[in-house]
């Protein structure tokens, strides 16, 4: 287990900056996701904790330790990438003794090594495979085997589970929370895929455009996102982001109320929606529609999308317009120039 840190890391090629001055730090033992759309700068960063490229400028420590200059090698960090890239014509036993062997590390500590890893992954009938014939998830485990044999300080994934399909993937991230909680490694997760983030760590760094936006848990990324950045990435739909006068106000879909149904509270925002089509979701409906009223005039109309319960459907049709109500409580509030959080405090609704 370890402690990561990085202070004003950057690494440029060229004119292009990759990652632009991060300053972060991990728990001991959690699994942290790194976040972001693609070109964001996450597999940089996974590259320059590994030594496998050295910073432009800025400092990376482990437990406190300076770490820059460090070979790969000596930085006892493991890595799992997309590609498993295990050894085609070795068996799966060699495949995972091979780090311990490269180090010439101890018969019995291989052995002890190689039993640890066999019954935590469950794979003691993949042993005497070779990897062509494992499927997807198989070889993912042997390569994660092979990672955690040299009982790393850290352990860097990079899109895992990408190469695997939907069902198997879900099944896969279980497995690998269950691993985590077992072992405890200080984990980075690079992923674009904000489900698996949310679903799987114990915190998640979002990054765009080499900066970090925020860190946080999924619940203060879902609920309290520090930016319109945040707001609009997080969520399946994201957050609503509505102009106001003096402020930009976010609203998740699933807080507009029907006004007939409004909970007795502060009212942040009243609205006419026009509702241009439905989805049907199961427990749930997603109400596509157009805002015709309640926000200032110039900034009229805006596409929103919102998330109602069945029980509340009834009475709602396409083309219809419906009176919807944000409580003071469920909204979220941003600089329109910066698009930081502002406190709810400054705002005036309209
Ligand atoms: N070796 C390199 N030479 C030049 N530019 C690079 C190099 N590696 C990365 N970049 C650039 O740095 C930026 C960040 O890339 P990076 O691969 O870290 O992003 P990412 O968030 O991992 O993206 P993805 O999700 O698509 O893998 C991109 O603009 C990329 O084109």
């Amino acid at each position: 287990m370890a402690i990561l840190t990085t202070h004003a890391l950057k690494k440029h090629y060229g004119r292009i900056i990759a990652v632009d001055g991060v300053d972060m730090e991990t728990v001991d033992g959690e699994l942290l996701a790194v976040l972001g759309p693609s070109g964001s700068g996450k597999t940089t960063l996974m590259r320059l904790v590994a030594g496998l490229e050295e910073p432009s400028s800025g400092k990376l420590y482990i437990d406190g330790h300076p770490i820059m200059g460090v070979p790969p090698r000596k930085r006892n960090i493991a890595m799992v990438f997309q590609s498993y890239a295990l050894y085609p014509n070795m068996t799966v036993r060699d495949n995972i003794l091979f780090p311990l062997r490269a180090r010439k590390i101890a018969s019995d500590e291989q052995k002890r090594q190689l039993e640890w890893v066999t019954e935590i992954l469950e794979i003691a009938d993949l042993l005497d495979r070779r990897p062509t014939r494992l499927s997807g998830g198989q070889s993912q485990r042997v390569a994660l085997a092979r990672a955690m044999v040299r009982t790393p300080d850290l352990f860097l994934f990079d899109e895992p589970l990408s190469s695997l399909d939907a069902q198997i993937r879900s099944q896969a991230r279980g497995e690998l929370r269950e691993l985590h909680d077992r072992t405890r490694i200080t984990t980075l997760y690079v992923t674009h895929d904000q489900t698996e983030a949310l679903g799987l760590a114990d915190r998640i760094m979002v990054m765009e455009k080499g900066i970090v936006h925020q860190i946080g848990t999924p619940q203060q990324l879902y609920y309290d996102p520090a930016d319109t950045f945040v707001a609009g990435f997080i969520g399946d739909p994201p957050m609503n982001l509505l102009q106001l006068e003096n402020a930009i106000i976010g609203v998740r879909p699933e807080h507009f109320h029907l006004a007939s149904e409004a909970p007795g509270k502060e009212i942040a925002l009243e609205l006419e929606i026009e509702v241009e089509h439905l989805e049907f979701l199961g427990a749930e409906w997603l109400i596509y529609g157009v805002v015709r009223r309640g926000l200032p005039q110039q900034h009229q109309q805006p596409r929103v999308i919102g998330r109602l319960r069945q029980a509340a459907m009834p009475t709602i049709g396409t083309r219809e317009t419906h009176h919807f109500v944000v409580t003071k409580e469920d909204a979220c509030f941003f600089d329109s120039n910066t698009g930081s959080r502002l406190s709810e405090a400054k705002v005036a609704i309209a």
